[in-house]
C-alpha cells in the first residue's frame, strides 16, 4: 500500500511504494496537459531526483479510458503565439526533467495516449500499455506538430518509416501494432498496466542506484554521439562507480550471499 500520499498539483498525484513513485496524470476527461500541469511533472521529477530512496518511477493516467490525450487544445483555440511559445517550452522542460531521471521510469499506457500524451510515454525509459490502448502523433490533424521530442523520440524508437506513418499520415495504433514495430515494450490485459508497470519498477530495486543511472546516460548519450566517444565515456563511468559505496556493497553482498542493501550514492 502507498507509504505516503500528497497532492504535488491537482493533477499529478504523487505517491510512493517502497522505492517506487507513483505518477497520476489527472485532469478530467481526458488527462490533458496545461501549463500547471507540465511545471508540476517537472517539479515532481526534480523533487524525486533528489529522494534517494526512489529508485524508479511509474506514469499512468486518471481513469479507464485516457492515459493521456496531449495538450488541451482549448489553450490553442486562440491561435495565440505567445501561448504556443510558453507551451512548448514547458512541455520541452517537463519532458526533459523525465528523460533525465535518475532512476528508471515506466508508462502504464491506461488508454488513448495522443500527442503529448504518446509524447510524455516516449520520454519514459520503458512503456507498457493495456491491449485497448491506442497511440498517435495526431498534432497534423489539428494543424500543429509534436513539439515535445515527439519527431525525435519516435524516430529513434520506431525508425523513420513508421514514424513517418504515425506522424505524417496521422496513423492510429492499437497497442498489438505497436508492440511489433518496437513502440511498446509490452502489452497486457485491460486494468493490468499499472500492476505490470509496477512489478517491473520494483525489480529496479535488486540493481545498483549508482549502476542504473550511470547506465542511463550512457544509453542516452549513445544516441547523440558516435559510439568513439561513448566507449571511454563507458570505461571513465565504470571506473567512477568504484567512489561509489553501492559498488563495495554489490560485489560485498554477492560474495557474501545476501541480498544487497544499496545507498544510492
Ligand atoms: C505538443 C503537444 C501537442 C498536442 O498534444 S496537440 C493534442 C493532440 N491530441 C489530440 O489531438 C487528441 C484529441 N482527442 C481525440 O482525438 C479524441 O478525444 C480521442 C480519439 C482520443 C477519443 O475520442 P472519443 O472517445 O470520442 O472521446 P472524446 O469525446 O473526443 O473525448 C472526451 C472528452 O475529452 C475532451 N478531449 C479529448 N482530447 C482533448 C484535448 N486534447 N484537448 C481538450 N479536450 C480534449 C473531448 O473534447 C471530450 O470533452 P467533452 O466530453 O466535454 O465533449
Amino acid at each position: 500500500m502507498s507509504e505516503s500520499n500528497t497532492k504535488s498539483n491537482p493533477s499529478i498525484e504523487l505517491t510512493t511504494e517502497g522505492h517506487v513513485a507513483i505518477l497520476t496524470m489527472s485532469n478530467p476527461p481526458a488527462n490533458t496537459w496545461t501549463k500547471d500541469t507540465l511545471i508540476a511533472l517537472k517539479n515532481t521529477v526534480n523533487k524525486l531526483n533528489k529522494n534517494k530512496n526512489i529508485y524508479a518511477l511509474v506514469l499512468t493516467g486518471e481513469g479507464e479510458k485516457f492515459f493521456s490525450a496531449g495538450a488541451d487544445l482549448n489553450l490553442f483555440a486562440g491561435g495565440d503565439k505567445g501561448v504556443a511559445a510558453e507551451m512548448s517550452r514547458v512541455f520541452g522542460e517537463a519532458f526533459e526533467a523525465l528523460s533525465n531521471f535518475r532512476g528508471v521510469s515506466v508508462a502504464a499506457i491506461n488508454g488513448y495516449a495522443m500527442g503529448g500524451g504518446l509524447e510524455v510515454a516516449l520520454a519514459c525509459d520503458i512503456r507498457i500499455a493495456e491491449e485497448q490502448a491506442q497511440m498517435a502523433l495526431p498534432e497534423a490533424k489539428v494543424g500543429l506538430l509534436p513539439c515535445a521530442g515527439g519527431t525525435q523520440n519516435l524516430a529513434w524508437l520506431v525508425g523513420e518509416g513508421w514514424a513517418k506513418r504515425m506522424i505524417l499520415c496521422g496513423e492510429r495504433l492499437k497497442a498489438d501494432k505497436a508492440l511489433q514495430i518496437g513502440l511498446i515494450e509490452e502489452v497486457v490485459p485491460q486494468g493490468e498496466s499499472f500492476a505490470a508497470a509496477l512489478k517491473l519498477a520494483n525489480q529496479v530495486a535488486d540493481q545498483s542506484p549508482s549502476s542504473v543511472a550511470a547506465c542511463k546516460t550512457l544509453i542516452q548519450k549513445g544516441r547523440h554521439q558516435p559510439m568513439a566517444s561513448i566507449l571511454p565515456l563507458e570505461r571513465e563511468l565504470f571506473v567512477a562507480l568504484f567512489d561509489t559505496e553501492d559498488q563495495q556493497e554489490g560485489v560485498s553482498a554477492f560474495l557474501e550471499k545476501r541480498r544487497a542493501n544499496w545507498v544510492n550514492g
